[in-house]
């Protein structure tokens, strides 16, 4: 068996790897560690700033992001490391001694941040557009929105991502033993290198191979079960019938007809739409809209899918910018406001919740109160409290998105526009996306809002709805109002031929 003995003789001589031991753990691990460590984090730092350059609107700042990523992620790791650090040895010297070590910090974490910077950027584009139109539908700007919602959001999104970037970096950090670092410096790879031209075999070599296992192996399979954690989210603790929900609301006091006569009135405020049109690009997609909507009145917004029915609602709070007409909301006009200062008197209902899923119920509507309206904390909770009793929700404030149902996390955005305390609220399609047996909590809710005197804009499917809660209800067909009235006018007395088709597809 003398091939045994030739592969044991230069893979598993003990005696050198023993003799190799503390020099690879206090020296070799130490400097692997702190190599991977330091360039992970300075590459993060490399990396949001290109993120943030990569997904702006000008190609300008998006251009150097996109050439400084396509170099750094194109060379090869050893030949970048080369150039830093032998190019700039004598600068490096300069500034940091003889030591080449920190050089090699830098070309690690100039690579690093060419990959982690398309970690976040990939993050941050995958957080759903809804989420900022919530944020600024709930008045806070741009940056607000990024900075409180979406960059976290991704960057949660993105962990398992940077784990293995971190793993990448372990790994790379042997490049450096290329800039040939001081004895005290020498990282894993190099330790086993040096001994093994010591031994004559490759006893030490295996054993810095083990060191690299024992730090990549778990921390992947970790990435692995974060992940798996995240994608499939944490399970509800307790499982609720949609059936109990419509129990919840009639428990809170809002829907209580007598009751809700008790509870505060809301002081709603008027809209008048004259002329209103919207493009996108050449696509016209509201043409001359001219509609009233009186100050605590509920105005119901029907018609085929595609007929500009949501886009009139977003002009309405300026989510997109009408480009002909006016829309005044009390006399002023919303197109010499600033946006943030229109959207607190004017809230939005989405068809999707868009609730910020990191979040507990409580969290969300409390969210604008202390970071636009610069609240204090105890008072914010307060009204967050009371508006979320109002909705039903008193004993789930302390739940996450995911753990609520549909219709639960309907009520929680409403809570959250109401929490702002608008003069008119917009709700798109908001039962859309529910199971049929919680939309009639929700609507509901909505009838009660409207009975206390918030001017709501309505654009629905439920033509029961429509019918039973509305003050007027206003037709939409290819961009256009077609006919507007009562209820009875238009369910009871239709006079346009579209009007009566739909009215005969839907009912
Ligand atoms: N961001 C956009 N870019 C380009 N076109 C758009 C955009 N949003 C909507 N549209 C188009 O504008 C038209 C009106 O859309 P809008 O969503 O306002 O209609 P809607 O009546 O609300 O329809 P639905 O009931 O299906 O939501 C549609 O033809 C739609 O394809």
């Amino acid at each position: 068996m003398e091939w045994f003995e030739n592969v044991r003789r230069s893979f598993l001589d003990f005696d050198a790897m023993a003799a190799v031991l503390p020099n690879m753990l206090f020296i070799g691990l130490k400097n692997t560690l702190i190599l991977a460590f330091a360039s992970t984090i300075l590459g993060v730092l490399v990396g949001i700033v290109l993120a943030v350059m990569g997904i702006s609107r000008s190609a300008w700042v998006r251009l150097p992001a996109r050439i400084y990523t396509d170099i750094f992620r194109g060379l090869p790791a050893i030949l970048t490391i080369l150039i830093i650090g032998q190019g700039f040895a004598r600068i490096g010297r300069q500034l940091f001694g003889p030591s080449p070590y920190p050089l090699g910090i830098i070309a690690l974490s100039l690579i690093a941040g060419a990959y982690i910077g398309e970690i976040f950027r990939s993050g941050i584009q995958s957080v759903e557009r809804g989420q900022m139109e919530a944020c600024r539908a709930l008045s806070m700007s741009y940056g607000q929105g990024m900075r409180l919602i979406v960059i976290p959001q991704g960057i949660r999104r993105v962990l398992p991502a940077m784990v293995n970037q971190f793993i990448g970096n372990v790994k790379d950090s042997s490049l450096v033993y290329f800039l040939g670092l001081l004895a005290s410096e020498r990282e894993i790879f190099r330790v086993g290198q040096d001994q093994a031209v010591v031994t004559g075999n490759l006893s030490p070599l295996l054993l810095a191979g083990i060191f690299y296992l024992v730090i990549t192996v778990p921390l992947t399979h970790l990435v692995n079960y974060v992940d798996n954690r995240l994608r499939t989210g944490r399970r509800p603790t307790a499982l609720v019938s949609g059936l109990e929900e419509v129990g919840e609301l009639q428990g809170s006091v809002a829907t209580a007809t007598e009751a809700a006569e008790k509870l505060p009135t809301f002081k709603g405020g008027s809209l008048t739409v004259r002329g209103l049109g919207m493009a996108y690009g050449d696509l016209e997609v509201l043409k001359d809209i001219d509609l009233d909507v009186k100050a605590g009145t509920v105005t119901c917004v029907i018609g085929p899918s595609g007929s500009g029915k949501s886009t009139l609602l977003r002009c309405l709070n300026r989510l997109v910018e009408p480009k002909a007409g006016d829309v005044t909301i009390d006399g002023a006009s919303i197109l010499t406001m600033k946006p943030e200062t229109l959207r607190r008197r004017v809230g939005m209902v989405f068809q999707q919740f868009n609730l910020f899923p990191d979040h507990t119920a409580l969290e969300n509507v409390m969210l604008a109160l202390t970071k636009v309206k610069k609240m204090p904390q105890a008072e914010a909770r307060r009204i967050a409290e009371t508006r979320l009793a109002d909705v039903g929700l008193a004993s789930r404030m302390d739940h996450r998105p995911s753990s609520l149902s549909g219709g639960q996390q309907q009520r929680v955005a409403i809570a959250r526009a109401l929490a702002m305390a608008p003069e008119v609220i917009l709700f798109d399609e908001v039962t859309s996306a529910l199971d049929p047996e919680l939309v009639k909590g929700v609507l509901n809710l909505m009838s009660d809002l409207g009975r206390r005197g918030m001017t709501m804009v309505v654009v629905t499917h439920e033509m029961g709805f429509a019918r039973k809660v509305a003050d007027q209800v206003v037709f939409m067909d290819e961009g256009r109002i077609v006919e507007a009235g009562t209820p009875d006018d238009i369910f009871e007395r239709p006079r346009s031929p579209r009007l009566q088709r739909f009215l005969n597809e839907v009912l």
